[in-house]
C-alpha cells in the first residue's frame, strides 16, 4: 500500500491546478493568445506580464494556453510507453525460456539506447508533426517499462504463491493477471511518474528543434523556440515556457519520490526523525553510571500509534545484552532506534540515548556512528549488495571512515574474514555475496560489522535464518568478539535458548514495553518472576526436558499496536490479572540486582511482604 507524504501532496496538488488549467485556459484566454495586438515582441508590461511575440500575440496567454496541447501529448506518450512496455515485459515473461532470453537481450539493448536519439530516429522516419512527436517519445520510453515489468515478474515469479497457482494449473495469463500484476503495480507506477516529466521534456525538445508540433499549434516547446529567437530583447518570452515546464517536470518527480517512498514503508534512513522526548522520562532501569549505552524513555512511533512505548534500559562496556519477545514485540525497533536506522515511516523520541559521550539525539555523527556501532541483520542473503564483490563493500568503510588506502583496507578484511574463520580470506574476497553459502555471507557480515572495532554491536536475530550447527558456530564467534575484544552486544531473538546460552542479562519485551529485564542466571535458573516471561520460558521447547518435557502454550496473541488496552498490554492473557491490571500500565519494580519487572501481581507481593 502507498503511503501519502508532503511531497506526494505537493506534487498531485500542483500537477491537479495545471490539469484544470489545461481544461479552462483556451476557454477563457483562447481569444487573448490569438488576438494580434499589432505591437510584436514588446517587453513585459502591465498590459502584457511576459509581453508579445513576434507577431505581437500576448506570451502569457499563449504559454497557459499551451498547457492543454502539451499535457495532452505528454499523457498520451507516457501512456503509450507503458502500454508497450508492459506489454513487452509480460510477453518476454509468459514466452519460453528461450523467446525470454532473446527479449530480455533485446530490451537491453533498447535500454541502452538514449531514449531521445531513439526517439530522433523515429520521429525522422515519422516525419514532424505532434502524432508523429507522441508516437516516438512514446516508443523511445517504453524499454525502461518492458525492462522494468520483466524483471519485477522475474522476482514475483520466483515466489511461494506463484508456484503454487502454477502447481494447481492456473492458466499463464490468469496467474499474470491476478498474481504478477498486482504486486508489480507499485514500482510501476513510480515509473509512469518518472516517464511524464521524462516525456515532457523530451516532447518538449523534440518541438524546440521543429520536429515535433507544427505552427500554428503550439506546445511549450514550440513558445520556448519561438522566444528564444527574442532571448536578448524579451527574455521573458523564453521564461514563460521555461518555468512551465520545469515546474511541471518537478512536481511529477516530487509524485514519482513520494510514491517510491510510500510504496516502501521500510525504506530507511540515517533517522532525522529521532529526536529529544518533550517532556522529562524515568532514569533508565539499571542506572548505572559505568553504562555504554543508556537509553531512557524511548518511543516509536507510527501514524499515532506507539510501536515502542517508553522504553529504558543500558548495556554495560563489554556486557552482551539479549532481547527476547513475540513477534511485534517492538525488538527490531527499539534496536534499529539505537543504531539511527529507523525506517522514513516512523518517528522515535527519547529522553536520553546516549553510546558514551555520543548523544545519539543530538543529529549525525556519521563517522563516529558508522565506526562505533556496528549491526548484524537476520538475512545473510539480504545484508550485502548482491551486485558488488565482497571486497568492495568490506573495505569501503575502511576507506571512507578510517581514511586507509585500497590496499591497506583490503589486508585488513581479510584479516577480519580470517578471524571469523573464512578459509582463503584473499580470494573470497575477489567473490560475489551469492558465491558464498549462508553461513559464510553471515561470517562474512560479522566481520564487517567488526570490522571497524565497534564499541557496540547490534545484531537482529543473526541467526534465525540458519541451521542449527551454523547457528553455534556463529553464537561461538560473538562470545569470542566479546571476550576477546570486549565489544558491547545488543542481540535480539525470539529465541530463550539462544539468548540464554549466549548474554549475560536479557531484556523481555511484550507490546512494546520490556516487562522484565534479569540476569541470564537467574533466567536459568528459575527466578524470573513475570507472568510473562515464565509463560514463555514453559513455552520454550527443551531437548533435555525433564519429567514429561510437556509444552505450555500461551493462550491467545499479543493486541496490535493500535489495540493495546491502557493498562498492562498482557492482562488478557495473564492467570494473574485482576481489575487493577486493565486500568493502569504497571510500573517496574526492583525485584534484586539487575532484576526489575512491571506486574502489579509482583507489586502486591512486595508489598504484602514489606507489611
Ligand atoms: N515501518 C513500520 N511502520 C509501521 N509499523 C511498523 C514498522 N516497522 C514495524 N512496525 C510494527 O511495529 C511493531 C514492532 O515491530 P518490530 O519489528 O520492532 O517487532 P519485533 O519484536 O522485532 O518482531 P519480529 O521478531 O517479528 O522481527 C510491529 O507491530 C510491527 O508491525
Amino acid at each position: 500500500m502507498i503511503r501519502s507524504s508532503r511531497g506526494l501532496a505537493a506534487g498531485l496538488a500542483g500537477l491537479g491546478l495545471i490539469a484544470v488549467l489545461a481544461v479552462a485556459a483556451p476557454l477563457v484566454w483562447g481569444g487573448d493568445a490569438a488576438h494580434l495586438s499589432g505591437a510584436a515582441r514588446e517587453g513585459a508590461s502591465g498590459a502584457h506580464w511576459l509581453g508579445t511575440d513576434a507577431l505581437g500575440r500576448d506570451v502569457l496567454a499563449r504559454t497557459l494556453v499551451a498547457t492543454r496541447l502539451t499535457l495532452v501529448m505528454t499523457l498520451s506518450a507516457t501512456a503509450i510507453a507503458g502500454t508497450i512496455g508492459i506489454l513487452l515485459g509480460t510477453a518476454v515473461w509468459v514466452a519460453g525460456p528461450r523467446v525470454r532470453e532473446a527479449g530480455l537481450r533485446l530490451i537491453d539493448v533498447m535500454v541502452s539506447y538514449p531514449a531521445v536519439i531513439l526517439a530522433l530516429a523515429v520521429a525522422a522516419i515519422l516525419g514532424a508533426g505532434t502524432a508523429a512527436a507522441v508516437v516516438a517519445i512514446g516508443v523511445a520510453w517504453s524499454p525502461a517499462f518492458a525492462r522494468l515489468t520483466a524483471n519485477l515478474a522475474a522476482s514475483v515469479a520466483g515466489r511461494d504463491f506463484v508456484a503454487a497457482a502454477r502447481l494447481l494449473g492456473v492458466p499463464p495469463h490468469r496467474v499474470l493477471v491476478r498474481h504478477l500484476l498486482p504486486n508489480i503495480a507499485e514500482p510501476l507506477l513510480v515509473l509512469l511518474s518518472v516517464a511524464f516529466a521524462g516525456t515532457l521534456t523530451a516532447l518538449s525538445g523534440l518541438s524546440f528543434i521543429g520536429l515535433g508540433v507544427q505552427a500554428p499549434s503550439y506546445d511549450w516547446g514550440a513558445l520556448l523556440n519561438t522566444g528564444l529567437d527574442a532571448l536578448y530583447t524579451n527574455p521573458a518570452e523564453a521564461l514563460g515556457p521555461a518555468v512551465a515546464i520545469t515546474l511541471t517536470g518537478v512536481l511529477a518527480s516530487f509524485v514519482g519520490d513520494g510514491l517510491a517512498a510510500g510504496a516502501d514503508p521500510h525504506r530507511i534512513g540515517i533517522s532525522g526523525r529521532l529526536k529529544k522526548a518533550p517532556v522529562p522520562v524515568a532514569a533508565p532501569a539499571a542506572d548505572d553510571g559505568e553504562a555504554l549505552l543508556t537509553v531512557a524513555g524511548l518511543r516509536v512511533s507510527a501514524g499515532g500509534v506507539d510501536l515502542v512505548d517508553g522504553v529504558s534500559f543500558t548495556v554495560r562496556p563489554g556486557e552482551i545484552v539479549g532481547v527476547v519477545g513475540e513477534s511485534g514485540s517492538g525488538k527490531s525497533l527499539t534496536a534499529m532506534a539505537v543504531a539511527r536506522l529507523l525506517p522514513d515511516t516512523v518517528t522515535a523520541d527519547a529522553g536520553a540515548l546516549r553510546l558514551d559521550d555520543l548523544d545519539l539525539l543530538a543529529g549525525a555523527a556519521p563517522d563516529r556512528l558508522a565506526t562505533e556501532i556496528g549491526v548484524v541483520y537476520q538475512d545473510p542473503a539480504a545484508s550485502f549488495n548482491p551486485a558488488l564483490r565482497l571486497g568492495g563493500q568490506l573495505t569501503e568503510v575502511l576507506r571512507r571512515h578510517r581514511g586507509l588506502d585500497r590496499r591497506a583496507a583490503r589486508t585488513k578484511a581479510a584479516e577480519a574474514l580470517a578471524a571469523v574463520r573464512i578459509t582463503r580470506p584473499e580470494a573470497r574476497l575477489r567473490r560475489h555475496p551469492h558465491e558464498l553459502s549462508g553461513g559464510m555471507r553471515q561470517r562474512a557480515m560479522i566481520a564487517s560489522a567488526l570490522l571497524t572495532g565497534p564499541r557496540l554491536l547490534i545484531a537482529d536475530e543473526p541467526t534465525t535464518a540458519l541451521d542449527v550447527t551454523v547457528q553455534a558456530e556463529i553464537l561461538d564467534l560473538l562470545r569470542e568478539a566479546n571476550r576477546r575484544d570486549g565489544t558491547a552486544m545488543l542481540f535480539i531473538s525470539h529465541d530463550i535458548g539462544v539468548i540464554a546460552s549466549l548474554c549475560h542479562r536479557v531484556l523481555v519485551m511484550y507490546a512494546g514495553r520490556i516487562v522484565e529485564e534479569l540476569p541470564v542466571g537467574d533466567l536459568v535458573a528459575g527466578r524470573s518472576r513475570h507472568p510473562y516471561t515464565r509463560a514463555l520460558l514453559d513455552a520454550t521447547p527443551r531437548v533435555d526436558a525433564e519429567g514429561d518435557g510437556e509444552l505450555t502454550t500461551i493462550p491467545g496473541r499479543p493486541p496490535a499496536p493500535a489495540d493495546r488496552a491502557a493498562g498492562c498490554a498482557f492482562a488478557s492473557r495473564c492467570a494473574l490479572a485482576m481489575p487493577k491490571c486493565t486500568e493502569e500500565p504497571p510500573a517496574a519494580i526492583s525485584l534484586g540486582a539487575d532484576h526489575r519487572a512491571a506486574c502489579h501481581a509482583l507489586d502486591q507481593k512486595v508489598e504484602e511482604n514489606a507489611s
